[in-house]
């Protein structure tokens, strides 16, 4: 089994499609974990994964083999990330909440009421002490919106040693029964975009997050372990063209499939080799998700499809996705405990530009002025703010540029390799030219292809000095996670002598 759990579930024939198709259906069921699906060739595919919940399921079941686990976690400090993914109206919102949030039979009720029931009894069955802490996001069009006060629209997300990724400012309602929690998480769903398009008439066009931070300690010596259990309902993932999406709802369409198609990339890089480069930042989405598919959190990934055979083309991109998140392999592990639970700011009332000198200053202790500068630069550039509250944030910041500055060197090295790859095909081309055209003009095209040698070897040459660039960077980047924070910054920007980053834009004229 990969390290993210991933399902399948076909929800029933809808009405529509019914009338449509009769009772027709786009797969053919072998056992509880694959089916047969005829691919864009009218060729059979076997798909297999963790499990499939065929159109008989019960939410009890989807819960009960993607959620249990989760919850068991969250109390013992390792976070949970559960995933909808699937085109609009394949059933994303139906399993995550069933029909409605507040007011469902219990056959119906979905994963996030059966989570919030099983986290308060699993809780008051222990000795410990406890607390349940509530936030609600929906990413809608890049920006991170507080569901539970709307006035905070656009939250950035942070990272801290402690708190792993996190969403800074947002609001955080302690809970202290189910249903507290659900009329807490009603008022949210209330608060959540939501569109209109041809597909789906009340479709929802936003990523919504349900974030529940469990602190259980123990009471004999303090120690607090604090786990986060992260609900995503992923926005509708169908293409564009078929939404008859025109105006604003095209935008949010295109800013939906971005969000998604980064998250494809993400889980295409965890899953080809490409650890080193992947990219989290890509999009808000793929950022806070970075603890779940990176490493830091045990994560499953319900796949909703339509058994529609109108829609068999946005369920097989659907059921493509689910098998490439299977291949992920992560280790989750505990997030460190704390002793004491209240979070002491390390440096006090300082305001942010008193703070950035005091940072600045130590930085110019251990750096080059021109290493110092860049990295405000770069700290500027990526709009990355030093946090009051976390020194350690500065110290990841110090990270992120440099991981940023890794994937820009790669990223050269790719673009200069294919500029030698071109050249030499010219070369190539004009040799065979040379040796086929009339004599007269033999001379012409022998000076022309000398002058392209001489540009392939110097092309040669400045991508032999970007692989060197980019392997000193990666072994410094390496380094620099085992020496700390200053150490990491000396190494990083002292190896690379700024002559030879200038020419990839690094460093100013
Ligand atoms: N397993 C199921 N059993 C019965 N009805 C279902 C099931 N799954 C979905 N439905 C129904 O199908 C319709 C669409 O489902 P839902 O709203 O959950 O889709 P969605 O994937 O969340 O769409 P969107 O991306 O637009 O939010 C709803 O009317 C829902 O009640």
């Amino acid at each position: 089994m990969s390290n993210v759990t991933v399902c399948v579930r076909f929800r029933p024939l809808s009405h529509k499609e019914r009338k449509a198709n009769g009772d027709n259906v786009c797969f053919r069921k072998l056992d509880s974990e694959s089916f047969v699906v005829k691919d864009e060739r009218e060729e059979d595919v076997i798909f297999s994964f963790d499990k499939v919940f065929y159109e008989d399921a019960q939410q009890s079941d989807v819960y009960n083999f993607l959620a249990v686990p989760i919850v068991s976690d969250a109390i013992n400090g390792i976070n949970g990330t559960i995933i909808t993914y699937g085109q609009t109206g394949a059933g994303k919102t139906y399993s995550m909440e069933g029909p409605s949030i507040l007011h469902c039979n219990e056959q119906k009720t979905g994963l996030v009421q059966r989570l919030v029931d099983e986290l308060f009894v699993c809780l008051r069955s222990s000795a410990s002490t406890w607390t349940v802490k509530l936030s609600m996001v929906e990413i809608y069009l890049e920006k991170v919106r507080d569901l539970l006060d709307l006035s905070k629209d656009n939250l950035q997300i942070k990272e801290s040693k402690t708190q792993g990724i996190y969403i800074a400012g947002a609001t955080e309602i302690s809970i202290v029964n189910s249903s507290d929690a659900l009329e807490n998480l009603s008022q949210g769903i209330a608060n959540r975009a939501v569109g209109e398009t041809q597909m789906n008439l009340a479709s929802s066009r936003s990523h919504c997050l349900y974030i529940f931070s469990v602190q259980h300690g123990s009471t004999s010596d303090e120690r607090v372990k604090v786990g986060k259990i992260i609900l995503v309902d992923l926005a509708g993932s169908e293409k564009v063209e078929k939404t008859g999406a025109e105006g604003r709802v095209l935008d949010e369409a295109k800013t939906i499939n971005k969000s998604l198609s980064a998250l494809g990339n993400v889980i295409n890089a965890l899953t080809t080799g490409k650890q080193n480069h992947v990219p989290f930042r890509d999009s808000k989405l793929t950022r806070i998700l970075q603890d779940a598919l990176g490493g830091n959190s045990r994560a499953a990934l319900l796949c909703c499809c339509s058994p529609s055979p109108s829609n068999a083309p946005e369920s097989l991109s659907t059921l493509r996705f689910g098998t490439r998140t299977k291949l992920i392999k992560a280790s989750p592990k505990s997030i460190p405990e704390v002793v004491d639970n209240v979070k002491k700011p390390i440096l006090g009332t300082l305001d942010q530009d008193d703070l950035r000198d005091r940072i600045l200053s130590k930085l110019r202790l251990s750096l080059k002025e021109e290493d110092v500068d860049l990295l405000e630069e770069l700290f500027l550039q990526e709009g990355i703010i030093f946090d009051p509250n976390s020194i350690a944030d500065v110290d990841l910041a110090c990270q992120d540029t440099a991981s940023e500055e890794i994937s820009l060197l790669m990223q050269a090295v790719e673009e200069l390799k294919g500029t030698v790859e071109e050249v030499a095909v010219v070369i190539v081309v004009q040799m065979y030219t040379c040796l086929t055209w009339p004599s007269r003009l033999q001379g012409a095209n022998s000076h022309c292809t000398l002058q392209l040698t001489d540009e392939n070897e110097k092309l040669r040459h400045e991508l032999e000095v970007a692989q060197e660039i980019a392997a000193q960077a990666q072994l410094a980047a390496a380094a620099a996670a085992a020496a700390g924070a200053e150490a990491r910054s000396r190494t990083l920007l002292g190896f690379v002598p700024a002559a030879l980053l200038r020419p990839f834009g690094f460093v100013p004229d």
